[in-house]
């Protein structure tokens, strides 16, 4: 038996702080910080003359041992079949678009083991025990995965672009993967969207994969229909998906914008979950219908949620430079803002493109129903706001019930700021940060020997 030297990957978590809804759209850009929760996976591979076709083994140890197990073959179009009959379809999807994309005659290593881990911030910590060494922690549950209440990082996308890494090290020519090439980057995103967007069945806009791949980016997303037209699969013709699959991939243009982008340095963003739950799918469809009842005056309301999303994007990039600039005078500049937050021209039109952004989409709240920014959040974020060293907060992503993301002075201690405090009572600080970097390499060691920190 021969053995494919392990390795290890992670991604990120997202936030996407400016351009929610909008970036369902081509036309629009937006703002989407990684966070510093990550998806882990840990890939060994060995040459197991025994088997025919090949084993692909996932373990999730941390949510009740759960585990898929699945059989793949070319002449079965490399859909995978769980031997269990077990469904994670987010698994699944990537296991058969990376098959289709290399396409590969004989296997050199047929008999594959993936080992995931998420980060703690992921799920609710109710009822986990914590695993860790010297490296990494990690919250063990006895509970499956679909019944760990997320916190709402995006673990579907972290998860499909570290499996797509990890099966892309497998299969590709002299195993060579480098996070580090631009090519194989592409390759490694296109192919997670190309999973997620099928397992998701078709909704989203792409973000939180890009992110998991690019890490903080400003991101604008590429034409749905590209992937859409890939065709279906063809028992009798096992190579149509894989020829489409293979030209979207490396030769389509998806005119997609990822560019790197950083908070400004003594900036930081924390995250409030606020334990709700709001369905992402209901709150798209409800926001689209009012968006096609109420034309043109709708359009006109993107348009301007778009002039300002632009303005607060372009601030940042602003504040950015600025530090490089000169960074003694920025310095001071943030160190008044915990005095006061208008001191700053470029601040204060930061914090009026945030409010204006806000306004617009309690504005659709009401006339469309969707809860984008209900009250109790509109409350929460504007107690907030009142706190020193706050300078901006929105309610991420979809919006809803599910939590807060807050720009603020890299000083200010929002757990020392809210404490015992009944305003603040619903929400809890999540233990995240920004993060710039995307898909990472990792050591695979350092998931070994886990021990429970209680048997410490
Ligand atoms: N640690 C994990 N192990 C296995 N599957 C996971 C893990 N984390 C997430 N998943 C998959 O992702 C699904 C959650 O995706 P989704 O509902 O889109 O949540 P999110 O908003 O966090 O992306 C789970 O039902 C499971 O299929
Ligand atoms: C409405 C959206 O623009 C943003 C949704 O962002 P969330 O961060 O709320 O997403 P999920 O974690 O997948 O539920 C839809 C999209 O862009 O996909």
């Amino acid at each position: 038996m021969t053995e494919l030297e392990p390795r290890a990957f992670s991604t990120p978590g997202k936030a996407l702080i400016i351009g929610g809804y909008l970036v369902l759209d081509p036309k629009y850009k937006s703002f989407v910080l990684a966070l510093s929760a990550r998806m882990h996976a840990v890939v060994r591979a060995s040459t197991r003359p025994d088997i025919s076709g090949v084993y692909l083994k996932v373990k999730s140890t941390q949510f009740n041992n759960n585990e898929w197990n699945y059989k793949v073959s070319r002449d079965s179009g490399y859909v995978p079949l769980e031997i269990n009959d077990l469904n994670n379809p987010f698994v699944e999807q990537v296991v058969f678009n990376v098959f289709n994309y290399f396409f590969p005659d004989q296997i050199d290593y047929n008999y594959i083991e993936i080992d995931i881990f998420s980060d703690p911030a992921y799920h609710s910590t109710e009822g986990s025990r914590r695993k860790s060494n010297q490296y990494k922690s990690f919250n063990f549950h006895d509970k499956d995965i679909n019944e760990v209440h997320k916190t709402g990082l995006g673990s579907s996308a972290g998860l499909v672009t570290v499996l797509t890494a990890s099966l892309c090290y497998v299969l590709i020519k002299d195993h060579n993967l480098n996070v580090l090439n631009p090519e194989h980057l592409k390759m490694v995103h296109n192919l997670s969207q190309v999973a997620h967007c099928q397992a998701q069945g078709k909704i989203g806009s792409g973000f939180d994969v890009a992110a998991a791949t690019y890490g903080s980016i400003i991101y604008r997303r590429f034409t749905p229909a590209i992937i859409a037209e890939l065709p279906g699969v063809d028992i009798r013709f096992v190579d149509k998906y894989h020829k489409a699959l293979k030209s979207l991939i490396d030769r389509v243009d998806w005119k997609i914008v990822c560019e790197p982008v950083k908070l400004p340095p003594r900036l930081k963003v924390i995250m409030g979950d606020v334990h709700n739950g709001s369905e992402t799918v209901k709150l798209v469809g409800t926001v689209q219908r009012w968006y096609a009842n109420n034309l043109p005056r709708s359009h006109d309301i993107y348009e301007e949620i778009n002039a300002n999303n632009i303005i607060a994007m372009n601030k940042l990039i602003k504040l950015y430079h600025r530090s490089e600039e000169n960074p003694q005078y920025y310095e001071k500049m943030i160190d008044n803002l915990n005095k006061d937050k208008n001191s700053d021209p470029d601040i204060n039109e930061l914090i009026g493109s945030i409010n204006k952004i806000r306004e617009l989409f309690r504005t659709i709240t009401k006339e469309s129903g969707a809860d984008v920014e209900p009250m109790v959040q509109t409350q929460l974020l504007n107690n907030c706001l009142d706190l020193n060293g706050v300078i901006g907060g929105v309610v991420p992503g979809a919006g809803g019930h599910d939590a807060v993301a807050l720009i603020m002075t890299e000083k200010t201690d929002i757990n020392e700021a809210t404490k015992n405090n009944t305003l603040f009572k619903n929400v809890t600080w999540m233990d995240v940060k920004q993060e710039q970097i995307g898909l990472k390499e990792e050591n695979p060691k350092h998931y070994e020997d886990l021990l429970f920190d209680d048997e410490l």
